[in-house]
């Protein structure tokens, strides 16, 4: 079932460590069939040298495993929410990558401080808040994908605008219409967050980049009238 899916989200997690986002398995990478109501997952655990394509796990959006040998990543739960609330999604990665993560651990909002930024996230990438003990209690992966939900809709954040979230104190998610895109997204999140930070110890002032250039860099990727690294 979905080998082309689980083909293409085992490439997807391969590219973690090629992309230096993880060590050992601090990381996992889904994308869903949403004609089927599926999502293909990494399993818990594994080593990214040590499994095939044929090792991904099917999951649906209940959190049930509908195929696989091996226990679907401990974040799945999270993924599956993910994916039953930002309908437009087709794929979820989850990393500690290290600059992220710094950002999480500090409780902080990433802002867009340069053009780098600004060709993928629309605007401030948020950190969401620490879950209570009673969601952790009901469920704590399943949870922290509704702390997600929840820090977008109260701000007013359109998911696909701005694909990524930082969790307090654990690390990054992002998401894309594929797995490719949501591990560029990955890349890209971590990236600015090590220059935001290095920006700011340069210059405790370092200013946020007006609108007008946030606009330009990320209408000309991903506006109506796009043309900035489109194929002819
Ligand atoms: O966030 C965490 C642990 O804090 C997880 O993402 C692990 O880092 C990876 O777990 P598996 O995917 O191997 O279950």
């Amino acid at each position: 079932m979905l080998e082309q899916l689980k083909e293409e989200v085992f490439q997807a997690n391969l590219e973690l460590p090629e992309r230096g986002l993880i060590k050992y398995t601090w990381g996992n990478v889904s994308a869903v069939d949403r004609e089927k109501g599926l999502f293909v997952i990494k399993p818990s655990g594994v080593g990214y040298d040590d499994m095939q394509a044929s090792d991904m796990v099917v999951c649906d959006f209940e959190g049930n495993v509908i195929e696989g040998d091996l226990n679907p990543s401990s974040d799945m739960p999270t993924h599956a929410v993910l994916y039953k609330e930002f309908p437009e999604i087709g794929a979820v990665v989850h990393t500690h990558s290290t600059w992220a993560t710094i950002w999480a651990q500090a409780g902080l909002d990433v802002p867009a401080m340069g053009t780098t930024h600004a060709d993928t996230f629309y605007g401030t990438v948020p950190c969401a808040r620490f879950l209570t003990q009673a969601e952790i209690d009901r469920g704590y992966e399943e949870e922290t994908g509704n702390a997600i939900v929840e820090t977008f809709r109260e701000r007013g954040i359109k998911p696909m605008e701005v694909p990524g979230v930082l969790l307090h104190g654990h690390g990054p998610f992002t998401w894309a219409k594929d797995a490719k895109g949501a591990v560029l997204n990955a890349v890209v999140l971590d990236e600015v967050c090590k220059t935001n930070l290095f920006a700011r110890q340069l210059n405790v002032f370092a200013e946020e980049l007006p609108q007008r250039i946030l606009d330009k860099h990320y209408l000309r990727k991903h506006g109506e009238n796009a043309y900035y690294g489109q194929k002819k």
